[in-house]
């Protein structure tokens, strides 16, 4: 599903590399948190699966295409099977939270009858039936970050990549939105998270990919945030 095989980035204006010579595999249905401090390259692992950002060095693949090779007018293809959740939720704030949602589905060309019928479903999905209505702004945090959720979702991605989506939460509405994660793993759907939430990561038990300093320290199938737990 997503592989990077001896990845370095460096970016123009900087000369230590965001990434060096990393290999990492996911499988499909597979869910990974990417962890590591500030700094160490996280942001770029994912910006490269969308293809934001290309690699310097090595080669990235998504459903088995070559990232860096596909032609611009194909990236909007790879980037709609890419769902995508942020810790600053990214919302319409001038859209209600089914306008929000519809919104995914109308600028990939989905009939108004379809939007109909599958945006309360995916609503109901995360928890927000009966919302549908209020704006953003009248949401809580968690409220506002299934709202993202539902958006990320709502076209059945391959993948969710999810970048500290629970970084403006509290411990108890983080924990919400990781059942949420979870459920949506378990429709088969593949889930990359970027954090440095310890205690999610040690809950969860899942696969950890740990990054310092742009190099792989740690892949552990089921691990917890550091060692010493
Ligand atoms: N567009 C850019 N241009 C130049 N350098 C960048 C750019 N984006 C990131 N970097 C640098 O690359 C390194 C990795 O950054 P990245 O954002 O991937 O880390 P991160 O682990 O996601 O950090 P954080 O948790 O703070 O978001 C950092 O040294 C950062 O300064």
């Amino acid at each position: 599903m997503i592989r990077l095989e001896n990845v370095t980035k460096v970016y123009k204006t900087s000369t230590r590399p965001a990434l060096e010579n990393v290999s990492v595999d996911v499988g499909k249905g597979e869910f990974v948190f990417v962890i590591g401090p500030s700094g160490s390259g996280k942001s770029t692992f994912l910006r490269l699966l969308l293809r934001e950002e290309v690699p310097s060095k090595g080669k990235v693949y998504v459903s088995n295409y070559d990232v860096a090779k596909l032609p611009r007018r194909r990236v909007p293809r790879l980037r709609q099977t890419i769902g995508c959740v942020f810790q600053d939720f990214r919302l319409l704030t001038n859209k209600t939270v089914f306008e929000n949602v519809a919104f995914a589905l109308e600028v990939i060309g989905k009939p108004a009858h379809t939007i109909r019928k599958v945006v309360p479903e995916v609503l109901e999905l995360v928890g927000l039936e009966g919302k549908s209505d209020r704006m953003p702004r009248e949401l809580s945090g968690g409220e506002q970050q299934r709202v993202a959720i539902a958006r990320a979702f709502v076209n059945r991605p391959l993948m969710l990549l999810a970048d500290e989506p629970t970084g403006n939460l509290d411990p108890d509405t983080s924990q919400d939105i990781m059942l949420l994660l979870e459920r949506i793993n378990r429709t088969g759907t593949t889930v990359v998270m970027a954090t440095h939430d310890q205690s999610i990561v040690d809950s969860m038990r899942r696969r950890v990919v740990e990054l310092d300093f742009g190099r792989v320290i740690r892949d552990d199938a089921r691990g917890v945030y550091g060692y010493d737990h």
